[in-house]
């Protein structure tokens, strides 16, 4: 294992390259991941608070979303007195951490990815059975949460090392400098949707910045969490910098969001959850000495606007891609689109075309689509699909699909009025609702009316419509002739407006700035 934390000799980030499964050697890789892993299964999962393993009565049991019968973990869950615990080893490991040389707390992410590359098919074999994704979209997460380490690690020394973004006026007869230290004790709170690569990356941006970390997991998803912990374990990571406490939402979540000692928090998921935080957040606690950050990155009703130039073929593709991979999961899903009405009938029949060729199955065995997260969302995502009925014209899907799992088909409705209730809500399932407009200045304007604003797509081949949809479509990851989901780390800093969050940018050049703060000094000499 290489050791990164000499500064000089440390290579261009890069994105890790996608592994392509149609080569036999990958997918025997992969099969051989999955009987590993398979053998770990049903395993109890403990607390980690400093160098503790705690094991408690109460338990969150993780399944198998796409064959219920399977048990991927029993994991203890924290009460508030253990989230006390884990605060108080959390603020004593900080006053040693924060000491921490920055390129010395970005060697401990260097080999972290390095580790994750070694066992990258195991951690993805895992996002398999716990969350349901096939073996794209898992690989996918596993590349996406090594570009995070990689990237937050040069990040992190770059921000401590160089002057060029951070040029201060020079006075005769002084020394000034910026630096960016450390906030305190925050608290990471990531969704289940992307895992490993969110909780990944909100961890150890926060923990690269010289903080300490709280990790609560999403309760869909906790023992691929837990295996980034024992990596993180076994990098050598100083006890109590990186604390892992599964436990609720409502209890452990509201409890440490309203600790006076959390300095911050950082919170990927929805937009209902996001605005109690910060709105609990908000609110100082006795004893309480400073404003709470928050970093909420929230939900999307993300879309696709197709003019009558564009490549149809292509559109309509980009558009099943982005509202069907991992079953419309996705905070970038392209759950709406619309098409000028020329070219209408010709989208919409093609999209229904793609849909209907879906397949649906297990994952392990690598299908197109798979079971959503869990019974919550499957009824929620079910009750959508009744609401779209009376909303507009069934194309595709409709319903539950076969399997002992949360399988629902891929489902279109067409012909949708832009107010309806599946064109504005964040259904966060394979629902996609297409709606007509007069020509591409009112199809912007219907995507742009949404109280979100992650993601979106513009298709057209007229350069002047191409300039007016990079300027007027309102949202933080606009996508020029492709699908609006899949963004890179470094080439797609992600993140989005409005009810999609606090602006912030992951896998951005600035968002070590979040967890991190500034201190001036000027020494006379
Ligand atoms: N903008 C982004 O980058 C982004 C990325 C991924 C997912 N998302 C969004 O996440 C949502 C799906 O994820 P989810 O279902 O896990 O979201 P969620 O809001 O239900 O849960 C997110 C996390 O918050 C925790 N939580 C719940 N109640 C809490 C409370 N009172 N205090 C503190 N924590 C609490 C959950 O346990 C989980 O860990 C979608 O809305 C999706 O759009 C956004
Ligand atoms: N960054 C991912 C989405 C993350 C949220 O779910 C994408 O670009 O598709």
């Amino acid at each position: 294992m290489t050791t990164h934390t000499n500064t000089t000799g440390i290579s261009p980030f890069q994105n890790e390259a996608f592994v392509d499964f149609s080569q036999p050697e990958n997918k025997k890789a992969m099969e051989d991941a999955l009987t590993k892993v398979r053998a770990t299964l049903g395993k109890d999962i403990p607390l980690h608070i400093g160098g503790e393993k705690i094991t408690t009565e109460d338990r969150i049991v993780s399944i198998n979303p796409g064959n219920t019968d399977e048990v991927i973990a029993s994991v203890s869950k924290a009460s508030k007195e253990l989230a006390e615990k884990a605060m108080q080893t959390a603020l004593t490991a900080f006053e040693s951490w924060k000491r921490v040389p920055a390129a010395e707390r970005a060697g401990y992410l260097f080999r972290a990815a390095e580790l994750m590359r070694e066992r990258k098919h195991e951690f993805s074999a895992m996002m398999i059975f716990e969350a349901g994704k096939n073996w794209p979209e898992a690989e996918a997460d596993t590349a996406e949460a090594i570009d995070f380490m990689e990237y937050y690690a040069r990040e992190m020394i770059r921000l401590s090392e160089t002057n060029e973004h951070k040029p201060l006026t020079k006075v005769p007869g002084e020394d000034n400098k910026l630096s960016y230290i450390p906030l305190g004790v925050g608290v990471v709170i990531p969704p289940w949707n992307f895992p490993l690569a969110i909780c990944v990356g909100m961890a150890t941006a926060a923990i690269v910045s010289g903080n300490t970390v709280l990790l609560k997991p999403a309760s869909v998803t906790p023992a691929i969490a837990h295996m980034f912990v024992e990596l993180m374990e076994e990098i050598g990571l100083p006890t109590g910098v990186l604390n892992f406490i599964p436990g609720s939402g409502a209890e452990v979540g509201d409890y440490l969001t309203t600790h006076p000692k959390t300095r911050f928090i950082s919170f990927t998921g929805s937009k209902e959850v996001g605005l109690r935080i910060n709105r609990l957040a908000a609110e100082t606690a006795p004893g309480q000495i400073w404003i709470k950050r928050i970093v909420a990155e929230m939900g999307g009703k993300d879309g696709i606007v197709v003019d009558e130039t564009a490549d149809l073929e292509a559109a309509a593709s980009a558009i099943v891609a982005s509202a069907f991979g991992f079953q419309g999961q996705k905070c970038s899903a392209g759950s709406r689109a619309f098409i000028v009405e020329s070219v209408y009938d010709e989208v919409v029949e093609l999209v229904a075309e793609k849909t209907k060729a879906l397949r649906i199955g297990v994952q392990e065995e690598n299908f197109p689509i798979g079971p959503v997260s869990d019974k919550n969302a499957y009824e929620k995502i079910l009750e959508y699909i009744e609401i779209g009925k009376g909303e507009g014209r069934l194309i595709a899907g409709g319903g539950k699909a076969e399997g002992n799992g949360f399988y629902i088909q891929p489902t279109v409705f067409a012909d949708v009025d832009g107010k309806a209730r599946i064109m504005q809500e964040e259904i966060f399932g394979p629902v996609l609702a297409l709606g007509k407009a007069k020509d591409y200045k009112e199809a912007i304007a219907l995507y742009n009316d949404t109280e979100f604003g992650l993601t979106g797509a513009f298709f057209s081949k007229e350069e002047d419509r191409i300039a007016y949809a990079l300027e007027d479509m309102h949202c933080g990851n606009l996508y020029i002739n492709r699908k609006c989901t899949g963004a890179l780390v470094g080439a797609h800093p992600f993140g989005g407006f409005n009810m999609s969050g606090t602006d912030s940018k992951a896998g951005g050049h600035d968002y070590l700035l979040l967890f991190t703060q500034a201190k001036m000094t000027a020494r006379k000499i």
